[in-house]
Formats: C-alpha cells, sequence, structure tokens
C-alpha cells in the first residue's frame, strides 16, 4: 500500500503542534460540538453519536458503535460513514489545538470489514503545523483500544475565521445556533486570526 498523498506530507518548516494551555485535561469527554453534527450531535436520530475524549499531547480518543443504519454492505459499516467517524475524530483536535479548523483534505484506509454492533476504537493525533494547516492522523480498531486495527486516515485540516460558518451555512441553522448562548460562547473561546 502506497503512503499519503505529497499534500497530505507536512512541508519544509512545519512545526510540532502544541497542546493549548486552555485544552481539557486527558480523559476528559469533549461533547459533541453541535447538537445536529451528523457524527457527534446527539439530536441525529441515524448519527454516530460518536463520543470523543482529550488524550495525551496532541491527541483525542473516540468511540463509535455501527448501529443498523449505517451499513453499506449487509451487516457491514458503509466506507463513507467510517470516513465520517474518523473526520470527526480528527476534527476534534480542534479542542486539543484550541483552534476553528475544516478538513480540506482526507485520505482514507479501509483495512478490515467493520461488523454492525461492533464499536470502532478511534485515535487521532496532530502530527505537523504550517500556517493554516493542521496535519493528522487517525487509526480505528475493533476489540478494544488496543486491537486490530480496521480503518486509518490522514487528513489536512485548515483553520478557517467563524466567518466560514456563518457566510456559507444556511441562514435557518445559523441563527438558530446563534440564539443558542452557550454555543456560541464555546465557538468564539476558539476563534483565531488566520
Ligand atoms: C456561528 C455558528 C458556528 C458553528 C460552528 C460550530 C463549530 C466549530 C467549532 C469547533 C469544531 C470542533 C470540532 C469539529 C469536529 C468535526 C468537524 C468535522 C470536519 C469537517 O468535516 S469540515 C466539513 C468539510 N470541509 C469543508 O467543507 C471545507 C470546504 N473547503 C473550504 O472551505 C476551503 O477549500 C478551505 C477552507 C479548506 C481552504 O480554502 P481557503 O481559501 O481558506 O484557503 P486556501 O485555499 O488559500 O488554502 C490554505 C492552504 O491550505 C492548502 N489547502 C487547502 N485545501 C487543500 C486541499 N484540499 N488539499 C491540500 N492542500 C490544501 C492550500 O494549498 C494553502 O496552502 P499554502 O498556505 O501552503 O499555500
Amino acid at each position: 500500500m502506497s503512503g499519503p498523498t505529497a499534500s497530505l506530507k507536512p512541508p519544509t518548516g512545519a512545526v510540532a503542534p502544541e497542546r493549548h494551555p486552555d485544552a481539557p485535561p486527558p480523559g476528559e469527554l469533549l461533547g459533541p460540538h453541535y447538537d445536529q453534527c451528523f457524527a457527534c450531535g446527539l439530536k441525529q436520530p441515524h448519527g454516530l453519536h460518536l463520543a470523543a475524549r482529550a488524550g495525551e499531547g496532541a491527541s483525542v480518543t473516540a468511540e463509535f458503535t455501527i448501529a443498523s443504519a449505517h451499513q453499506g454492505a449487509p451487516g457491514l459499516a458503509h466506507g463513507g460513514v467510517l470516513a465520517a467517524a474518523l473526520d470527526e475524530t480528527l476534527g476534534s483536535l480542534n479542542w486539543i489545538l484550541q483552534v476553528i479548523a475544516v478538513t480540506g483534505r482526507l485520505e482514507t484506509n479501509f483495512v478490515r470489514p467493520v461488523p454492525v454492533g461492533t464499536v470502532l476504537h478511534l485515535e487521532a493525533r496532530a502530527t505537523a503545523v504550517h500556517g493554516r494547516k493542521i496535519y493528522s492522523a487517525a487509526v480505528g480498531r475493533l476489540g478494544g483500544p488496543d486491537g486490530r486495527v480496521a480503518v486509518r486516515a490522514t487528513a489536512l485540516f485548515v483553520k478557517v475565521p467563524i466567518d466560514h460558518f456563518t457566510d456559507h451555512g444556511r441562514a435557518a441553522e445559523i441563527k438558530a445556533v446563534l440564539a443558542q448562548q452557550e454555543q456560541v460562547k464555546a465557538v468564539r473561546a476558539l476563534e483565531v486570526n488566520p
């Protein structure tokens, strides 16, 4: 199997990612970043309900139980759903680095089939930072946090200002989110000037 594409390799001058001093402590449940998020939101009946926790250093862990709504082939998880779980786990690194960044590129490796009813144990780690670009990698295992590797991903996230969401999101949802003061406070706390 070949390695990641060239644009997923940190360029010369990239630096090691730093865990932010205000990052949640290792082991702390991060909670959904948006209650309607397909991957972590608890108000999506068929969503993944993925639960991520802060890890050591620039890392997070997460768990996701594959439900029947997540099938592709009979009794097996859909590859796109697994990619969403990897994407969400990688995105949760935002809380550790205290930035707002979106996925620019996500490369997945599907190593083993993932049966319905199993728990996928995920871990993601930021590997390098170069300007607005955050390089990261994730792995998903079956049978426990040290179990057999089922999926892997390498990613590039790009830091964005909050306007990324308010400019592009559908007005109804943006208005509803802005009405939830707690949500806005959490997002403002992460606001960055790229
Ligand atoms: C008020 C309501 C707010 C609600 C917000 C809620 C929560 C947010 C807060 C925290 C979130 C916490 C956890 C999140 C958890 C999970 C999130 C899941 C993540 C996702 O699921 S998110 C959805 C999918 N995602 C998109 O929807 C992105 C669509 N896309 C774009 O919006 C643009 O495409 C963008 C912004 C990516 C870049 O655009 P841009 O114009 O800002 O920047 P530009 O193009 O200049 O790129 C700058 C440098 O990145 C390099 N670069 C860019 N893209 C690249 C690529 N694809 N491959 C290789 N390199 C790439 C360039 O080569 C350049 O590199 P260099 O600097 O070296 O020249």
